[in-house]
């Protein structure tokens, strides 16, 4: 793939959207982007936001492409895959699925078999350039193509490959879904302000500024995340009261269950929606 891949999406929902934007902020262009959804919200307001070319046909969507990112939910997946199999088995795309869950080898046989297949699992901040995303190739993916697919991860942040499939479930239960946890926290952290008194706005300007500051900070320091948080607290001061009522509300413990549970979700549904499609 010597010129620019063309890309087409199946589906335009959030993750859609999220690594569209990223990637034409980054330089791809909008003439090479295909999306195809039923005919909603979704597809037009992609169409108006990033002037990419949209489809109602799955597989005139798939038709045009080097790649072919398969952005739909997973319970929808095994129709979507069954629908477009005759086109891609003919055109033979590298096929990338961003979906939680499902493995190459079901992704496989639900389009024909015998493709090469990427699955990835991205997360949301990709939108922004600061996604951080999880990177499976199956045997069928040749080297031109794990470097062009890698090529679209980096270009919207960090793209990190794993050797074993299985891996993908802690990353789902890490990255994927970690943007949520910390919007939680700073959900959290602004009702808690507001509640004492602060402006929301203020509140949450303060509280973004914050959780960005950090992050900057733990990706930069040589020190661990530990460490960082010793240099807050001050003896008797505020912040040790504060980690203090963390530790003793069971904060770890719950960050643990947390992340147990989506881990445990990731891999019901692979067997799941194996059984069921
Ligand atoms: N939202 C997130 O943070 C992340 C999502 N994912 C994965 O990305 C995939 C998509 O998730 P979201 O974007 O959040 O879902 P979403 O619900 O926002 O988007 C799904 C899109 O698929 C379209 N769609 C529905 N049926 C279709 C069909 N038959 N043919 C074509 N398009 C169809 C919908 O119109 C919608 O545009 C899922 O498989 C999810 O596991 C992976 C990592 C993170
Ligand atoms: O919640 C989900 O199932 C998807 C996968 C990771 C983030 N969102």
């Amino acid at each position: 793939m010597s010129r620019s891949p063309t890309i087409s999406f199946i589906g335009a929902g959030n993750m859609a959207s999220a690594i569209i934007g990223g990637m034409l902020d980054s330089g791809f262009q909008a003439g090479d982007i295909w999306v195809s959804a039923p005919d909603d919200g979704h597809l037009q307001s992609i169409r108006k936001r990033f002037g990419v070319s949209v489809t109602t046909d799955n597989r005139y969507c798939a038709q045009q492409a080097d790649i072919v990112v398969l952005a739909v939910k997973p319970q929808v997946m095994g129709d979507v895959c069954r629908d477009i199999a005759p086109v891609v088995q003919n055109t033979r795309p590298l096929m990338v699925s961003i979906a939680a869950g499902l493995t190459a080898g079901t992704l496989d046989t639900w389009l024909g078999g015998g493709l090469p297949l990427v699955r990835v699992m991205p997360n949301t901040p990709s939108l922004v350039g600061k996604g951080a995303a999880g990177l499976f190739a199956n045997s069928q993916v040749k080297d031109d193509q794990r470097n062009a697919v890698q090529k679209v991860f980096e270009s919207i942040g960090s793209a990190l490959w794993v050797d074993d499939e299985n891996l993908l479930h802690s990353v789902t239960a890490l990255s994927g879904s970690g943007p949520a946890y910390f919007f939680l926290m700073l959900e959290a952290l602004e009702s808690a302000a507001t509640e004492a008194g602060i402006e929301s706005e203020t509140a949450r300007a303060l509280a973004i500024q914050t959780m960005a500051g950090a992050a900057e900070m733990a990706a930069r320091s040589e020190d661990d995340p530990g460490q960082l948080k010793r240099n807050v607290m001050s003896p008797g001061g505020t912040t040790e009261r504060a980690i203090n009522t963390f530790e003793e509300g069971g904060l770890r413990d719950l960050v643990k269950k947390a992340y147990s549970a989506a881990f445990e979700r990731s891999r019901e549904m692979s067997r799941e929606l194996a059984d069921k499609q």
